[in-house]
C-alpha cells in the first residue's frame, strides 16, 4: 500500500528531514535517482541527447544536477532555461562542469532529443503553464518525457489541469506519490510512476489516503476456510434488473457469483433472466427485504426510477445490512438522500461524474477533495468511477485505483462492478475495502478482458475470475 501525501505534507517534512542532513543531500538523493531512472531508459547513455526543460526553482534544479550526472557519462546534454536569471546556481554550474550545454528555450532546440527532461516547475507550481513554456510542452510530446517530480502544469495536489501541460511518458517523483500524479487528468499527464526513496518516510505523517497494491489486495480477499459454508461465506441480497433492463440485473447479479458470494437470493424484477441465465440463484420475487436473510445487499442497476423502483430500494436500505447503490438507486437516493443518511448500517455508492452531480456538488477539479465531502455529508462511503477511481469513507479515509483501462468505459461495466463490491461486502470487508479492493479486482478483469480485443461487460464479468486468480498468486 502505498501514501499519497499533500504538498503541505511534503513540505514540511522536507524542512524537517533537511535540517537533519548536510546542505544539497535530499536534492542530490533526488537528481541520482531520477539520473538513474532516465539512464535506465535510455539504454546506451553514450551520445545519447538529451534536452533539459529549467524552471525557475529547485525542479529544475534536479533537472541540472542530473543532467550532470548523465553528462559525465558521456550523454550530449542541453539545458533550456526558462527563467536564466533564476536558475538554481548551484545545479547549472554543475551541469556546466560537466560538459552541459545551454541554448535558447525554443521548440527547434528539442529536434532529435532522445530524452527530455521536465524540471520547468514541480510542486511549487501555480497555476497551469506560462505562456513562455507551452510551446516547449508542446514539441516535446514527440519525445521520450521524463517529468520531474511532477508533469509541469499539473496541479500536484488535484490533478487539475489548466491549459496546456506537459505529458510525460514516465514520471520520477520523489519521497511520496502525491495526489496530482493519480487522481484525475494529472494521473493521465503523469504516464508511468517511478517513486525515488529520499527518505522522506522518516518524516512523514500517516497517508490519509493510499493506493493499492495487489498484494494488499490479496491480503483482503476472501478465501473460504474448512468451517465455512455457503452462509458463513456471505449471502448477497440482489435488487437490480426490470422488464425494460433485465441486462443489468443479469450483469450484476453475475459479477456477485464470480466475485464468491456464497449465496445470492434475487428480489428485482427481472426473475425470468436471472432464472434462466444463473440456476445457482435463489430467485424471492416479491419477498420483502427485511424478510430475508442476508449480509449485504446491492441495489439499483436496471431497476429503473418509478415508484415501484423507489419503494424496492426504500426496503433495502431500510434494513440493517451493508449495501452498494449504484445507477438508477443513486438517481434515487438523489431525491431521497434520507434513505441513505437516516441509515446505521454502512452503504457503498457507486456514482459516475453524472450521477456524481445528482447526490452532491461537483465533482470539481480536485476529485478527491470532492469525493470525501460527499462521504461525510451522506455518511456513506462514494466512490467515484473514473480513470482514476477515487473511493472516499465518512471517517475522511481514501483510496485511489490505480488498475483498470479506458476500455472499461462501455456499457454494463459499472454492473459488474457493484455486484463484485456486493458480494465483498457480503464476505464481511469493511465497506470502504470492498469498495476499494472490488475497483482493484474490477480494473484488473478489464485489463484481461481488454487482452482480446475491445471488451464488452460480459467479457469483464468473464474476467473477474481469472483476475481474482491473477491477483492471489501475486
Ligand atoms: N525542498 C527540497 O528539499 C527538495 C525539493 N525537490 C524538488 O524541488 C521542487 C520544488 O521546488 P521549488 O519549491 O523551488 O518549486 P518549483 O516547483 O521548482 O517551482 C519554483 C518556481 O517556478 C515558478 N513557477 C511557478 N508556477 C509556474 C508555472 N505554472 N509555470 C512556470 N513556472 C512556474 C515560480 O517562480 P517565479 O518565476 O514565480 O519566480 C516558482 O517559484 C520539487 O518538486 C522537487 O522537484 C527535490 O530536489 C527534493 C528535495
Ligand atoms: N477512461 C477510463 N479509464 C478507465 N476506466 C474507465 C474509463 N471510463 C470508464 N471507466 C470505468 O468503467 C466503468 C464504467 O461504469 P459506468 O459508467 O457505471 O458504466 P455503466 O453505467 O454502463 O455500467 C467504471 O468502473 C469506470 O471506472
Ligand atoms: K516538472
Amino acid at each position: 500500500m502505498r501514501g499519497v501525501h499533500g504538498v503541505d505534507e511534503i513540505r514540511t517534512a522536507e524542512n524537517e528531514l533537511m535540517a537533519r542532513l548536510p546542505e544539497g543531500a535530499l536534492m542530490a538523493r533526488a537528481a541520482t535517482g531520477l539520473a538513474v531512472e532516465c539512464a535506465r531508459l535510455l539504454g546506451p547513455v553514450y551520445g545519447a541527447r538529451v534536452v533539459l526543460l529549467v524552471g525557475a526553482g529547485n525542479n529544475g534544479g534536479d533537472a541540472l544536477y542530473a543532467g550532470a550526472w548523465l553528462a559525465r557519462r558521456g550523454v550530449r546534454a542541453t539545458a533550456l532555461l526558462l527563467a536564466p536569471d533564476k536558475a538554481h546556481p548551484g545545479g547549472l554550474a554543475a551541469f556546466r562542469a560537466a560538459g552541459g550545454r545551454t541554448a535558447d528555450p525554443t521548440p527547434a532546440a528539442l529536434a532529435g532529443a532522445d530524452l527530455v527532461l521536465d524540471g520547468i516547475v514541480g510542486i511549487g507550481g501555480t497555476g497551469g503553464l506560462r505562456d513562455e513554456a507551452v510551446p516547449l510542452a508542446q514539441a516535446a510530446r514527440d519525445a521520450l518525457t521524463v517529468a520531474v517530480d511532477v508533469p509541469s502544469g499539473v496541479d500536484a495536489d488535484t490533478g487539475a489541469v489548466e491549459g496546456e501541460t506537459v505529458h510525460a511518458d514516465v514520471t520520477v517523483t520523489f519521497g511520496a506519490l502525491k495526489p496530482g500524479l493519480v487522481v484525475g487528468t494529472g494521473a493521465e499527464r503523469a504516464g508511468e510512476l517511478r517513486l525515488v526513496d529520499i527518505g522522506l518516510a522518516a518524516t512523514l505523517p500517516a497517508a490519509s489516503t493510499h493506493v493499492f497494491e495487489a498484494a494488499d489486495v490479496a491480503a483482503l480477499l476472501p478465501t473460504p476456510g474448512a468451517a465455512d459454508n455457503k452462509y458463513t461465506r456471505g449471502v448477497l441480497g440482489v435488487a437490480a434488473g426490470s422488464s425494460a433492463y433485465p441486462g443489468a440485473g443479469v450483469l450484476c447479479t453475475g459479477s456477485a457469483i464470480n466475485g464468491g458470494a456464497g449465496m445470492i437470493r434475487y428480489v428485482g424484477t427481472a426473475a425470468d433472466a436471472i432464472r434462466a441465465q444463473y440456476p445457482e440463484v435463489v430467485v424471492q420475487e416479491g419477498a420483502a427485504p427485511d424478510d430475508l436473510h442476508v449480509q449485504a445487499w446491492v441495489a439499483g442497476p436496471g431497476m429503473g426510477t418509478d415508484d415501484a423502483a423507489h419503494d424496492l430500494l426504500a426496503a433495502v436500505l431500510a434494513t440493517g445490512e451493508p449495501a452498494v447503490v449504484d445507477a438508477d438507486g443513486i438517481t434515487l437516493v438523489g431525491s431521497s438522500p434520507g434513505l441513505v443518511r437516516d441509515r446505521d448500517a454502512p452503504t457503498v455508492l457507486t456514482p459516475h461524474d453524472g450521477e456524481f452531480a445528482r447526490i452532491a456538488d461537483g465533482p470539481s477539479g480536485d476529485r478527491l477533495a470532492s469525493v470525501r465531502a460527499a462521504a461525510r455529508d451522506l455518511d456513506a462511503v462514494v466512490l467515484l468511477k473514473g480513470n482514476a477511481t477515487v473511493i472516499a469513507a465518512p471517517d475522511g479515509r481514501a483510496w485511489v485505483n490505480r488498475t483498470g483501462t479506458p476500455w472499461l468505459g462501455t456499457a454494463g461495466s459499472g454492473d459488474v462492478l457493484s455486484g463484485l463490491i456486493g458480494s465483498l461486502l457480503a464476505a464481511g470487508l469493511e465497506a470502504p475495502l470492498a469498495a476499494a479492493v472490488g475497483a482493484y479486482v474490477h480494473g484488473v478483469a478489464g485489463q484481461l478482458a481488454a487482452q482480446g480485443g475491445p471488451p464488452s461487460s460480459l467479457d469483464v464479468l468473464h474476467a473477474v475470475r481469472p483476475a481474482l486468480r491473477e491477483i492471489g498468486r501475486g
